[in-house]
């Protein structure tokens, strides 16, 4: 059977070109990106500057021995590649699922170009199945809590394996609410932006250049 997260990982990495300074998403599909980008830049002799997502994207891009840089440390991107938990017909999508959202956002919206690699179940005809990931600084996110309960959001507490809240890079808590379908994002993603405590979403509109999604055994790129 097809790895189909290997698949448009590996088909992603041939869009990188010598030189480039290059966004490294998370989670399971982005791993297979950055093996794969490490394969060129040991064969070819590629010479390109990885800003990693994540810790764990960090972590995995130096084994890989992958030169990295903090979002901080560059002036802007050529191109990031990302996994994505939900994208639609018009390329808005739903990320965080691994919790990473924040420094995804961060690097996405300082990348000239976005590719999202995706299996195939991740095409929706509308958003929201997905619970969308709403990224809380700690104290106050009882009362969040309240507040999306109240406003019909059926929001949960994510918890880590151990049943203790799951905790981010950035020592923030994560609320996903469980809304089945997000027929206004816009709407929504401001009225999410404008709460205090709340540090970021998992809402990423019209953001995406390219998706490119496993479908009948091959990579198809779907394009904005
Ligand atoms: O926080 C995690 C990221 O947004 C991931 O890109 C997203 O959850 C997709 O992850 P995966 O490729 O593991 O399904």
């Amino acid at each position: 059977m097809t790895n189909e997260k290997q698949l448009v990982g590996e088909k992603a990495a041939e869009f990188i070109q010598d030189g480039m300074t290059v966004g490294l998403g998370t989670g399971s599909t982005a791993y297979y990106f950055v093996l794969a980008l490490a394969e060129r830049i040991k064969n070819e002799g590629l010479k390109i500057v990885g800003v990693p997502t994540s810790i764990a994207t960090a972590e995995l891009a130096q084994e890989q021995g992958i030169t990295i840089r903090s979002i901080d440390e560059v002036e802007q991107l050529d191109i990031t590649v990302d996994g994505t938990d939900e994208f639609d017909d018009d390329l808005n999508g739903i990320k965080g699922g691994g919790g990473a959202l924040l420094i995804e956002k961060i690097v996405a919206n300082n990348s000239q170009e976005i590719i999202w690699i995706a299996d195939h179940t991740k095409k929706v005809d509308q958003l929201g199945a997905f619970p969308l990931p709403v990224e809380v600084i700690t104290e106050g996110s009882q009362q969040l809590l309240r507040y999306f309960e109240e406003k019909g959001y059926h929001p949960t507490l994510r918890l880590d394996s151990e049943g203790n809240p799951y905790v981010t890079d950035h020592k923030h808590y994560i609320i996903d609410l469980h809304l089945e379908k997000i027929t206004h994002p816009y709407d929504l993603a401001e009225e999410l932006i404008h709460l205090v405590g709340v540090v970021e979403h998992g809402l990423f509109l019209n953001r995406a250049n390219k998706v490119i999604i496993a479908e009948d055994d091959a990579a198809q790129i779907i394009t904005k």
